[in-house]
């Protein structure tokens, strides 16, 4: 909690029922900059269940006439809410970066990502929602339909700050849904720029409302609400698991994205600088704070050393630093904590046996003293039951693991308990095959990293890292909506 609120560093309110208002406790945290913990980036109300039964009553007041739109009208909404966000497009990118450390490109690239899903969702507003089936009367018409569940809760993560609210509420709202977004603390200066675009375009009243908090508090609060029929999830397991538990128990619908322990098979035929690009790029990038992140490189035995070659000269040219500098590749950890969960697993790794190729360490040079930052780090001689190879680390750390055949490779990647996505890099058709047919995950890449989903198709994993449901692209309305059979005889 922030005792002395420093007057030049703004403070975001709640958003309820259309007005920007503060909190019943007159509490604020401070959200803090990764690259330089001692810049405030903004305040952000420290919100009560109070404050979260005012938004979810607002809320449900406002569905009742926001279900009752077109589609066509709702999406004329979303395309609204899109150009706001495009035009501001930079400042929001700038306070991505500042709150949780990716670079300016990538902020960047997520903010217009989150336009792009906007604009999809609002295409959506004019497209089917539901079939004709014959019916055995021949006198009937039976059809489907579909209606929105009523009020959505939104808990969403610190590492895609734009996009996963967006890729979340996007769909709720095309469907006729209100929205209820208890964004991650962390990042909550950059959802309120996101609500601030929806407040700008118009919508109506307590459609959309943000409620900033502790998860304890807020999102606990949204998993026992009586009046939130759905609930929205991405983060780790634990608290998905609760959020799931919680739900269940008083028969609301949820969808829970968590964790990945993502592999990348590496094929004695592959491209190996093509294998190479795509390993640091997926598994690095954003500073390895991704769920579909590379964290297992399993590589053929006769092409082994040389990829970790080319791989280790790569890595050892990344350029970390402040995410704001032009020339950086890669930012900090996100927050103190991530940066020790980092470190902690670096520990396990070595104490366990694997071999620390590169990095490890906190930097500390060129300012990186004050920040979040970890180097890049390389591990070998990484054996499958171990911690490293097993847990999610959410850093850029990269396990190397040689196997002789690429039956193994693929048996060895099974051997987690998720199933996110996975990759490989080979030329041979069959390979390509067999790869897609064996793979546990939710998404199997072939010649590309692992991280980056594309918004018009269905996204989510198999076994621990996900509810089974699918995010995105038309799959959506499988979760925002209920389908109802209707039967008519004249
Ligand atoms: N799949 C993914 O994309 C993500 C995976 N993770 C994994 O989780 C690990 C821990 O990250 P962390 O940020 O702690 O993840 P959490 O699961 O704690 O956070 C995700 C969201 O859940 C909220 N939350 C926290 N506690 C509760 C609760 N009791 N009830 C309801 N909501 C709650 C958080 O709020 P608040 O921020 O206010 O605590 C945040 O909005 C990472 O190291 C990574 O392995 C994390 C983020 C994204
Ligand atoms: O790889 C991506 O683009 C999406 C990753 C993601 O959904 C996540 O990390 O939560």
């Amino acid at each position: 909690m922030q005792k002395v609120i420093e007057k030049n560093v703004k403070t975001y309110m709640n958003y309820i029922n259309g007005a920007w208002v503060t909190s019943h406790t007159n509490e604020v945290s401070s959200s803090i900059n990764p690259a330089n913990k001692n810049e405030i980036v903004g305040y952000v109300q420290s919100s009560s269940r109070e404050d979260l039964d005012a938004a979810v009553s607002a809320a449900k007041q406002a569905q009742k006439l926001w279900r009752k739109l077109s589609g066509a009208s709702r999406g004329d909404y979303l395309y609204k809410v899109a150009n706001k966000i495009e035009g501001r497009l930079d400042e929001i990118a700038e306070s991505m970066t500042k709150e949780m450390g990716k670079t300016f490109a990538e902020s960047k690239g997520e903010t217009a990502r989150g336009v792009a899903i906007l604009r999809y969702y609002a295409g959506e507003g004019m497209r089917k929602i539901g079939d004709v089936i014959p019916s055995t009367d021949s006198d009937a018409l039976m059809f489907t339909t579909r209606v929105p569940l009523g009020v959505v809760g939104v808990i969403a993560p610190w590492n895609f700050p734009v996009a996963i609210p967006i890729w979340k509420m996007a769909p709720a709202l095309i469907y006729g849904n209100a929205v209820v977004l208890k964004p991650a603390q962390e990042v909550a200066v950059t959802a309120a720029k996101i609500i601030e675009c929806f407040d700008e375009a118009g919508l109506p009243a307590g459609v959309v409302n943000i409620v900033t908090g502790p998860g304890s508090v807020i999102g606990q609060g949204i998993i026992e609400h009586p009046d939130i029929n759905g609930i929205t999830f991405t983060g780790s397991n634990e608290v998905g698991k609760r959020v799931g538990q919680g739900a269940l128990a008083r028969g609301a619908k949820y969808q829970l994205e968590m964790g990945g322990k993502n592999p990348v098979i590496v094929a004695s035929d592959a491209d190996l600088d093509l294998a190479v690009e795509g390993t640091i790029s997926g598994g690095l990038r954003s500073t390895g704070q991704k769920c579909t992140a590379t964290s297992r490189v399993i590589v053929q035995a006769d092409v082994y050393d040389e990829f970790k070659e080319k791989l280790l000269a790569k890595v050892s040219e990344l350029k970390v630093g402040s995410g704001m500098q032009g020339e950086t590749w890669m930012g900090p950890c996100s927050s103190e904590n991530q940066l020790n969960t980092v470190l902690s697993y670096i520990e396990k790794g070595k104490k366990e046996g694997a071999t620390l190729l590169y990095g490890g360490e906190r930097p500390m040079e060129n300012g990186t003293e004050n920040g979040f930052y970890v180097q890049p780090t390389v591990f070998e001689n990484v054996k499958n039951e171990m911690i490293i190879a097993q847990e999610e680390i959410f850093g850029p750390v990269l396990a190397l693991i040689k196997v002789d055949t690429l039956e193994e490779a693929v048996e060895l990647a099974n051997d987690v308990e998720f199933g996110l996505s996975a990759s490989i890099y080979t030329q041979n058709i069959g390979h390509m095959f067999s790869f897609i047919n064996e793979m546990e995950a939710g998404l199997v890449r072939v010649n590309a990293e692992t991280a980056g989903v594309e918004l018009q198709a269905p996204f989510g994993g198999m076994k621990q890292s996900s509810s089974h449901s699918r995010e995105q692209g038309q799959a959506a309305i499988e979760f925002f909506t209920s389908i109802k059979t209707v039967f008519v005889k004249a």
